[in-house]
């Protein structure tokens, strides 16, 4: 399955149904290779660049069209890949043709601006490429994380060398390999396999202009570090600890279905869910109800059968990491209200997996662990508040900031609350939608640049001025 537009390394032998096996093995890319990769990169970025908009926007359009045509075959893989449901799968795959279409869009409109200036003469802005930007990513969203890192890139008229995580190499190969059929030159989106060391070497390289990373708080420290060496611009999307805050004026029915896609996509395993759910005193009793009553019908099991909805974790340390915080929360004072253990779904061919029953903790309160650090994994966390002032102060108080929910009938509560709320992207009445019109990205330690939206084009191009003198040089000498 495997052609691609640069240096790739080949996966075997993949399956058709999930379980704990390998399914691919790769060879690390080391320094050599991974400076061929820039190369060829380099090398690409000099034809590409030179393209017009709209010849920018005609080949992703094909590539968004292949995606498309491809998705149902791309999920499968996605499904294998990382463990998520195919259903899910699917609709990652939907907002990826959807960002390069959007991309697409704003390549032939991006410009500069004419500023007249004295005595006729005048300036002029060209908006240009950075040129071979590195797209670093975590496990979660593979197909969809090389995507939204890609498009902007390549609309811009940058090339891109990407790194998977080793623990989800092979669906991104998928993407060079389309980018490649849509017709973008050799070398202009390629792949390499590795862990860490690969990583620095990418971010080290003095060929790079820019690094995107997705990734945990950590590395993202360590990739800035790295990138101010060589005083290279960052995008770094963090982890988060996000506030849902469902008053009791909601529509609960709605609140509790936001509450389950704040906390259940991906097994959890999301960085902008809303894991601290702080509800109203008035409604607590209810909403916990309904919201243990659907997390129990969560049909966990095969992926890659269309019913599921939930499938297996990324892998096993995860898997013991995530039930860690079961235990300490049990241990801090924090209710199990349901699930938390460990799942031995019926089907024998899954009985090695990294299955675990999803979760909610009541009686949580601020202080406790599993309130306080990013988990990563499906457990709620759910909180009591009175006042509105109250919940306000508790939401923010975390170093994230990447996302935050509130749920109530009050519009002018809504539009208040979300302005108080330190989160670069806030939901009124619904949670996990990411339409890819709109910036996605954090505050405080989840990171800054965007990625979606019109404004990620200024993350992937920088200004150039060009002041034209029309009379003579006026010399102070
Ligand atoms: N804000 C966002 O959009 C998202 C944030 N995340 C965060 O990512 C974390 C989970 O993902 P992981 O893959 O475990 O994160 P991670 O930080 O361990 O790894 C992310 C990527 O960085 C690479 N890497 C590791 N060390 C490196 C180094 N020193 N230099 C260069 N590259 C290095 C890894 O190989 C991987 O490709 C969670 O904290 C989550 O919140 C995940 C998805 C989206
Ligand atoms: N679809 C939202 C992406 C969030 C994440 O990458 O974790």
């Amino acid at each position: 399955i495997l052609l691609t537009s640069g240096l790739v390394l080949y996966p075997l032998n993949i399956p058709n149904y999930i379980a704990c096996r390998v399914i691919a093995t790769f060879l690390c890319s080391g320094e050599k290779e991974v400076d061929l990769a820039v190369q060829s990169a380099k090398a690409a970025f000099k034809i590409w660049r030179k393209k017009s908009g709209m010849e920018r926007s005609r080949i992703l359009l094909e590539a968004a069209r292949i995606i498309r045509e491809r998705k149902d075959e791309i999920a499968t893989v996605e499904t294998i890949n990382n463990g998520k449901s195919v259903f899910e799968a699917r609709l990652d795959i939907d907002t990826s043709w959807q960002c390069l279409e959007y991309y697409a869009g704003l390549a032939a409109s991006m410009g500069g601006e004419h500023v007249q200036l004295p005595g006729g003469s005048f300036g002029y802005t060209r908006r240009e490429p950075l040129g071979v930007c590195v797209g670093i990513g975590a496990w979660n969203y593979p197909f969809q994380i090389a995507s939204w890192k890609s498009a902007p890139a390549l609309a811009c008229g940058n090339a891109m060398v990407f790194k998977p995580s080793p623990f989800t190499p092979v669906s991104t190969l998928l993407l060079a390999e389309i980018y490649t059929e849509a017709g973008v030159p050799p070398g202009l989106f390629n792949v390499v396999q590795g862990g860490a060391a690969t990583g620095q070497f990418l971010c080290q390289h003095r060929d790079v202009a820019k690094v995107s990373f997705t990734g945990s708080v950590p590395t993202g420290k360590k990739i800035m570090e790295l990138a101010s060496k060589g005083v290279k611009p960052v995008t770094l999307e963090l982890g988060g600890k996000s506030p849902l805050i469902i008053f009791s004026d909601c529509d609960i029915e709605n609140a509790v279905r936001g509450a389950m896609m704040a906390n259940f996509l991906t097994q959890g395993e999301v960085c902008c869910n809303g894991t601290r759910v702080f509800v109203q005193r008035e409604i607590l009793d209810k909403f916990t109800e309904e919201v243990v009553k659907q997390t129990k019908k969560i049909k966990i099991g095969d992926p890659l059968e269309e019913d599921t909805r939930m499938g297996p974790l990324i892998n096993r340390s995860h898997l013991q990491h995530v039930l860690g915080f079961i235990e300490q929360a049990k241990n801090e004072g924090a209710k199990v209200l349901c699930g938390g253990d460990l799942c031995v779904p019926e089907d024998p061919k899954l009985k090695d997996g990294y299955y675990m029953t999803p979760c909610v903790l009541g009686n949580c309160k601020d202080g406790m662990t599993c309130v306080k650090e990013e988990i990563f994994g499906p457990v709620m966390s759910i909180l009591s508040f009175d006042t509105e002032a109250e919940v306000l102060e508790r939401a923010n108080d975390t170093n994230f900031g990447l996302a935050a929910g509130v749920f109530t009938r009050d519009i002018q509560r809504a539009h208040r609350v979300v302005a108080e709320l330190q989160a670069g992207v806030c939901y009124i009445n619904n949670y996990n939608v990411s339409p890819v019109e709109l910036p996605f990205g954090g505050y405080k330690m989840s990171g800054f640049g965007r990625e979606n939206g019109r404004v990620t084009i200024e993350y992937y191009s920088q200004l150039k001025t060009i002041c034209v003198e029309m009379g003579d040089v006026e010399s102070v000498f």
